[in-house]
């Protein structure tokens, strides 16, 4: 039976998971799913899901545990039969043990990226909430101002970006990450990487799962990613 490839990426918000996930997903033909993505999809479409998370999301505020993996695992039985890259899930403990139960994730990879940058990125970060493309204003452009390069359309910035509700979301991760980043480490599957900028990450990043999925193949299943 084909063997899939499952790795997570942590790391605070802004710290480049989404920009490291879509590279990942490109290079290695992984299905890439965002939490942070999928929930802001499903506020947008006023789903079920989306109306039980939104005051939690406006605010800066983690979802409750149960609601997050009761929403999260059914999406990764769809992808049951891919190799997958998880951004923004598990969050917490009590996440990483649900998920742990059904799936032996191969890597996770904990990004460590210094608060002055990470509050830098997130003023300048623009998003096309359709589609999920992020601009910054600095590092990323989009070739007309404020439209999104393929689609044309405005680009918003995010409620959970301005200062408010930063400082909140920040604050959360660090508290809730440890225990995360701990049982990844004690599984032997944590790698982390710091610095200030993603261009100096990404080779070491890519060479590690070059190295990973070469030494055991997996089946990545090559696949559609945004
Ligand atoms: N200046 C700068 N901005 C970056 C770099 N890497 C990512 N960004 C931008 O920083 C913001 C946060 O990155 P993102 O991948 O969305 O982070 P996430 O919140 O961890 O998913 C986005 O606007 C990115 O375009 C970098 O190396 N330098
Ligand atoms: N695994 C999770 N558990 C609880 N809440 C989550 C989770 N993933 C996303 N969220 C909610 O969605 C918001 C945006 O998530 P995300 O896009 O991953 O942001 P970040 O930029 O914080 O990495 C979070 O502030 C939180 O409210």
């Amino acid at each position: 039976m084909a063997k899939f490839f499952r790795a997570a990426i942590m790391g605070p918000p802004g710290s480049g998971k989404g920009t490291i996930s879509r590279r990942i997903a490109q290079s290695f033909g992984l299905q890439y799913l965002s939490s942070g993505h999928y929930l802001r999809e499903s506020i947008a479409a006023n789903t079920e899901a989306g109306v039980l998370v939104k005051p939690y999301v406006e605010k800066g505020m983690l979802v409750p545990d149960h609601v997050m993996t009761r929403l999260m695992l059914p999406k990764l039985e769809d992808l049951s039969s891919h190799s997958w890259l998880l951004d923004g899930f598990p969050r917490t403990l009590a996440q990483a043990l649900a998920l742990n139960n059904l799936y032996q994730l191969d890597l996770v990879i904990s990004l460590n990226i210094p608060y002055e940058t990470l509050r830098e990125r997130l003023s300048d970060r623009w998003i096309h909430p359709a589609s999920g493309r992020v601009y910054n204003m600095i590092y990323k452009p989009p070739r007309v101002q404020g439209k999104d390069d393929i689609t044309g359309e405005s680009l918003i910035q995010q409620d959970d970006d301005k200062p408010e509700a930063l400082m909140a979301r920040l604050r959360h991760y660090k508290d809730v990450a440890k225990p995360v980043i701990d049982l990844y480490k004690s599984q032997g599957i944590l790698h982390s990487f710091s610095g200030t900028e993603t261009d100096r990450i990404w080779p070491y990043i890519n060479s590690l799962l070059s190295t990973k999925m070469h030494t055991q193949p997996f089946d990545a299943r090559q696949s559609q990613t945004p």
